[in-house]
């Protein structure tokens, strides 16, 4: 039970209640008269027993006792006021002098003793400083108490804290740090307090950390903030990011006095300092730093760091007087296969080529991936040209082999351009430009191969993009044209089939050929649009000279590796094929042999569809390309197309003779019908007569022609004279 003074006199001096216990009457009331008239407010008590039965049921700041009484004496008496008021304080006033008698009385916790009879000025003195010192001592254990629920709240609230509280002495070691470093970083407070703050530093961080707090300018006004790797116990590899506050504490102002509780003192402090965890924040920025620079797909450097590594290599190369080179890469048939496997597959395929690729190269060299299916390479040092060419072959040589896609096996290849620094360009932009430039030669010259750029490209490329934006135009203009060339049996005379040849009536360069604009048209995904309309437009005008009575009429048409590889290529073709009212058994599709070797399977598979519908296949340019038996018998081939450049070798016993000799012998075999393509003479036209080949074309019956001449010519038979 807790004694206050609970009243102030209005001069402001304590009103202290307090219990006089004696067995005499008469010094009783004196006493209590004498106390009363200093103000205290004063509680008289007959003998021990009394002061016992009225201690139990008032609160009193002082007992002044006697010892000698009768039942209860002044030891009993102090007994039950240590134990029902253990904040009452008690003087003796007795005329027991023995020294055992007041020695076990300041033993039980008297105060003072005063011995009767008194000097009431002495008297008087004594209450008013065993008072005075009680009250110093209440006020004392109130502070204390405040003073430990103050420093309870403080550590709660810096264990709680999100940060790690740290405080560090002159040396540098912990003298003080929260709990939150064990959630943190595994350690327990009282094993690092002793340690210097090094010992949960990075490595790669030290020196950083410790220059940091030895900065002059860092005040606790201006405290240094910075931030470090601070290592995980027992896994120095498992750092976290930290942001660091600290500065110097004056130790004259930090309390040295406290309790340890593990986490240390803070005594000694010169340093205090907090660390935020910010690995987050540290994780989400470099995974978008990285997101800025790297394609996530392939893992590789993007554009932008290629562009800034080349930037930072030409720097380097023209300081030192070195050379370096740039490849621009492009896949070959890449979008062929995406578009048939779908884009899933197509990043896998992505990815496993980056592989290959890298695997090709030396540290220091950047490869990136620039876009779909272009990459660019950088040498940083080079010494000659035939340094990349070595790679440039080493990476074609790693895309051979085919690639493992779930099911399908598919073969990409790549088109690669160099531009060497400096004779082929001296900037960034001149160098992948030019790499670029020479790219576009490999593919134009036939794929799957590398070329050094040169400065007769440049005129090439310009002219090409020229050529690109007009073939846009000539599609919205339909200034492209079908041309029909006959097929004619070489027997009778009679033309059996029509082969449609696209042609382009340019506004200013008059009739341009299929040969100067349809590789473009591949390259820049054109070719869907030309040989849709040129589909369309066949398919209209061969329906429309059936309907005219020529109903056994073939058409032919060619058909690009691009449209074949279409997924929907079937039903797209029957569709257009029967929008035109044309029969599916009048239409022969022309493919080349590479069209077919580009992925077996899938082609196939088309092919048979296509013919169960009564559509004639012809392989084009037969000769010329793989020539396997092996899929002929395989596939369902109507005709083969011997190609012009073995009819033109029919001169007096050449090589090409022989070819044609062996094409037409296999055909028969296989019981094709057989086109030989290009024939010019009567003496090619004689041998291949000669040789069963039944059906021919070419310039001695007569070129392609527009359709408004075709009909004419149908109803014409000849014996020496041109068809058209
Ligand atoms: N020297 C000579 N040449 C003759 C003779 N008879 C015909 N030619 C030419 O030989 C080519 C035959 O067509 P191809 O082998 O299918 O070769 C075609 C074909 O592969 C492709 N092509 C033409 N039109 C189309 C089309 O609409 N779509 C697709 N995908 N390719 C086409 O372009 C190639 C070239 O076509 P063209 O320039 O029209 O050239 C045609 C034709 O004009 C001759 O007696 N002597």
């Amino acid at each position: 039970m807790a004694s206050e003074f609970t009243a102030n006199k209005p001069d402001g001096q304590l009103t202290a209640r307090i219990l006089l216990a004696d067995d005499e009457p008469r010094l009783l009331t004196m006493l209590a008269r004498l106390l009363r008239e200093q103000g205290y407010q004063v509680t008289e008590a007959h003998g021990g027993k009394q002061a016992c039965e009225i201690a139990s049921k008032e609160v009193f700041d002082l007992a002044l006792l006697d010892l000698r009484m009768p039942e209860v004496d002044g030891f009993a008496t102090m007994t039950h006021l240590a134990r029902s008021q253990p904040d009452c304080g008690v003087v003796v006033v007795s005329g027991e002098s023995s020294f055992n008698a007041v020695s076990q009385a300041l033993r039980q916790g008297a105060l003072d003793y005063i011995r009767k009879p008194y000097d009431p000025e002495e008297l008087l003195t004594t209450v008013a400083r065993v008072l005075k010192k009680r009250s110093l001592l209440k006020a004392h254990e109130h502070i204390q108490v405040r003073l430990e629920k103050s420093e309870a709240l403080h550590r709660y609230i810096v264990n709680s804290s999100p940060d790690i509280v740290f405080m560090l002495d002159s040396q540098g070691q912990f003298c003080f740090v929260n709990s939150k470093v064990s959630g943190l970083l595994g350690y327990q407070p009282a094993e690092l307090c002793g340690r210097h703050f090094r010992h949960i530093i990075d490595e790669r961080d030290i020196t950083k950390g410790i220059y940091s707090l030895k900065d002059p300018t860092i005040s606790a006004d201006n405290p240094k903030t910075l931030e470090l790797r601070l290592k995980s116990r027992g896994d120095g590899n498992n750092a976290r990011h930290f942001e660091v506050t600290a500065f110097p504490i004056d130790p004259q102002t930090w309390p040295h006095a406290g309790t340890t509780q593990g986490n240390g003192s803070g005594k000694g402090a010169r340093y205090y300092g907090t660390a935020r965890d910010v690995t987050e924040r540290k994780e989400a920025e470099a995974f978008i730093n990285y997101q800025a620079y790297h394609d996530l797909l392939t893992r590789l450097p993007n554009r932008s760091l290629f562009q800034d590594r080349l930037e930072l290599a030409i720097t380097h190369a023209r300081r030192n007087r070195q050379r370096l080179a740039v490849m621009f890469l492009d896949l070959d048939r890449f979008k062929v296969i995406n578009d048939t496997l779908g884009h899933g597959m197509g990043d896998q395929l992505l990815q496993a080529v980056a592989q290959r690729l890298e695997k090709c190269l030396r540290k220091g060299d950047t490869l990136s991936r620039f876009g779909g299916d272009e990459f660019t390479l950088l040498l940083p040092s080079i010494t000659d040209e035939e340094d990349a060419r070595g790679i440039a072959k080493k990476l074609i040589d790693a895309l051979r082999a085919p690639f493992r896609l779930g099911d399908h096996e598919v073969f990409v290849g790549v088109s690669i351009g160099i531009s060497i620094y400096p004779e082929m360009g001296t900037s960034l932009d001149q160098l992948i430009q030019n790499a670029d430039i020479a790219m576009y030669h490999v593919k134009a010259s036939g794929k799957d191969g590398y070329r050094f750029y040169n400065e007769t490209m440049s005129v090439d490329a310009t002219s090409r993009l020229q050529m690109e934006r007009d073939l846009r135009l000539a599609l919205e203009r339909n200034e492209l044209k079908v041309f029909y060339q006959p097929q004619v049996c070489s027997t009778s005379d009679r033309v059996v089939g029509l082969e449609a040849l696209v042609r382009w009536q340019h506004p200013e360069r008059g009739l341009i050929y299929p040969g100067e604009f349809l590789p473009l048209a591949e390259e820049t995904r054109l070719i869907g649009q030309v040989s849709e309309r040129v589909l369309d437009q066949a398919c209209q005008d061969a329906a429309r000279w059936i309907r005219a009575g020529h109903k056994d009429l073939r058409l032919a048409v060619n058909l690009s590796p691009v449209q074949v590889e279409h997924p929907r290529f079937v039903e797209t073709l029957l569709r257009k094929v029967r929008a035109h009212g044309l029969p599916t058994s009048n239409l022969e599709i022309e493919i080349t042999e590479n069209t077919i070797m580009n992925d077996l399977e899938q082609i196939s598979e088309k092919l048979r569809e296509l013919a169960a519908t009564g559509v004639r296949i012809a392989i084009d340019d037969f000769g010329t390309g793989y020539s396997s038996l092996n899929y002929l018998h395989r596939l369902p081939i109507h005709t083969l197309k011997v190609d012009q450049s073995f009819v033109k070798a029919i001169r007096g016993g050449e090589d090409g003779a022989c070819i044609v000799n062996a094409i037409v012998a296999m055909a028969h075999g296989l019981k094709l019908d057989i086109v030989a393509e290009g024939v010019e003479t009567n003496e090619q036209l004689t041998y291949l007569r000669r040789l069963g080949c039944h059906q021919v074309q070419g310039f001695y019956y007569g070129p392609a022609r527009p359709s408004a001449n075709i009909l004419q010519s149908l109803v014409k038979t000849r014996t020496a004279a041109p068809v058209f």
